[in-house]
C-alpha cells in the first residue's frame, strides 16, 4: 500500500503537486491520469524518495522510503527507462541492481526470461530500441519480487504484443495481491488494464474512484433508437413520459431511461426498431470532460505551414483550442504549444 498524505511539491514559482492525499491499494491496478504537466511524474519521484517533498508524507507498508532495507525487495519502479548506464549489458545492469540489493544473481536470469530479453542479455543496452529499453526497465522493476510496482508509462515504446504482454503482467501482478500504480497517456490502454483510478490536474487531486464510476460521472449514457417509424416512436416515448432528441441523421437519444424498458415500450406497440444501442462514452472522453479545466498544455490543428485564417464556413479557426479559447498570438504551425492563457 502506499498512502500519500497533503504531499506537495514546489519548484521555484511552479506548485507541481498541492496537497495530494490518496491511498493506492493492493490487489488492484490503480491507473495515475492527468494532462501534461499534472505532476504525475513528480509525484511518483517523491514515492521513491528521489525528490523530497516541500510538504507532506509518502508512506510505503508504513513506512518512509529511505527506512526501507533493500528498498527494490519492496518497491519496484520503471520511472525513465533512460537512466541506465548504456554501457553495461542488460545482464550486468540488473546484476548490479541484484547485488546493491541483497538479490540473489539467478534471480537475473528469471527476470530477463520474463520480459523476453535473454536473447540480448550480453550487449549493451545503448544500443537497444526504445520498447528493449522499456523491457529491461520493467526487468529492474520486478528484480527484487516487491509487493509494490510503480510504472511510469510502460506501454510507451513497446510493439502491440508487448503492450498485451505489460497488460497482462500488471493484471497478474494485481491478482497476486500486489499494489500497482501505472500512470499513462494511452487512455485506451488504461480503460483495459486499471480497475481504479486516481486523476490528478495542475498538482490536485480531481477523482479517486473505480474505472466505472469514473467514466460514469464524468460522461453521459444515453440509449440511441433508430427506426422507419420515427414519428409513431416519438409519439410513444412522449406518452410514457420519455424525452427523446432527434439527431441530424435521424437518429434519436434518450437519456435516463434503460434500452431494455425502451425495447419493450416499443415492442408493445408493435414498432419496428432498427437500432437499440446503450451508448457509453470512453475513459477518454470521460478523462477530457473532467480536466478541461486543467490542461495547461494545447496543441492545435492548423496544418504544418497552412493558412492561419478561418476557413469559410467554420466555427473557430483552424488553430483555435479545443475549449475555445484564445488563440496563440500569431497562429500558425510553430507555436503550437502554448500556456493556457490566465495559467
Ligand atoms: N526539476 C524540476 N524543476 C522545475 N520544474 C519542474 C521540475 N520537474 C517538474 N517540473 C514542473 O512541474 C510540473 C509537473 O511536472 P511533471 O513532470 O511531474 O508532470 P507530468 O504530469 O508527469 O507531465 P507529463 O504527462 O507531461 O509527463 C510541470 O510544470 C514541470 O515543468
Amino acid at each position: 500500500m502506499i498512502e500519500l498524505q497533503g504531499l506537495t511539491k514546489r519548484y521555484g514559482e511552479k506548485l507541481a503537486v498541492d496537497g495530494l492525499t490518496c491511498t493506492v491499494r493492493p490487489g488492484i491496478v490503480t491507473g495515475f491520469l492527468g494532462p501534461n504537466g499534472a505532476g504525475k511524474s513528480t509525484t511518483m519521484r517523491m514515492m521513491l524518495d528521489l525528490d523530497r517533498p516541500t510538504h507532506g508524507t509518502v508512506l510505503i507498508d508504513g513506512q518512509h522510503y529511505r527506512q526501507l532495507k533493500d528498498p527494490l525487495r519492496t518497491v519496484g519502479a520503471l520511472l525513465d527507462a533512460k537512466a541506465m548506464h548504456g554501457g553495461r549489458s542488460a545482464y550486468n545492469h540488473l546484476l548490479c541492481l541484484a547485488q546493491s540489493n541483497g538479490i540473489p544473481r539467478a534471480r537475473v536470469r528469471e527476470v530477463l526470461d520474463t520480459v523476453g530479453l535473454t536473447a540480448v542479455a550480453k550487449k549493451r543496452s545503448k544500443g537497444f530500441s526504445l520498447g528493449m529499453g522499456q523491457r529491461l526497465g520493467i526487468a529492474g522493476a520486478l528484480l527484487g519480487d516487491p509487493q509494490i510496482l510503480m510504472f511510469d508509462e510502460p506501454v510507451n515504446g513497446l510493439d502491440p504484443e508487448g503492450i498485451h504482454w505489460i497488460r497482462n503482467l500488471m493484471k497478474n501482478l494485481a491478482a497476486q495481491g500486489r499494489t500497482v500504480f501505472v500512470s499513462s497517456h494511452l487512455m485506451s490502454e488504461m480503460a483495459l488494464t486499471a480497475d481504479h483510478l486516481i486523476v490528478i490536474g495542475q498538482g490536485r487531486l480531481l477523482a479517486d474512484t473505480s474505472m466505472a464510476d469514473f467514466i460514469r460521472q464524468n460522461s453521459r449514457s444515453y440509449v440511441r433508437l433508430r427506426s422507419p417509424e420515427i414519428e409513431r416512436l416519438l409519439d410513444v416515448l412522449a406518452g410514457a413520459g420519455i424525452t427523446a432528441v432527434t439527431t441530424e441523421d435521424g437518429h434519436l437519444e434518450v437519456d435516463g431511461t434503460e434500452s431494455a424498458q425502451l425495447g419493450e415500450l416499443a415492442a408493445r406497440h408493435k414498432l419496428v426498431l432498427h437500432e437499440l444501442s446503450p451508448q457509453q462514452a470512453s475513459l477518454e472522453e470521460a478523462f477530457m470532460q473532467l480536466t478541461a479545466e486543467s490542461v495547461e498544455y494545447h496543441a492545435h490543428s492548423a496544418p504544418p505551414g497552412g493558412d492561419p485564417r478561418p476557413v469559410a464556413g467554420a466555427d473557430a479557426p483552424p488553430d483555435a483550442p479545443p475549449d475555445g479559447g484564445a488563440a496563440p498570438p500569431g497562429g500558425g504551425w510553430g507555436a503550437d504549444w502554448r500556456k493556457k492563457k490566465g495559467s
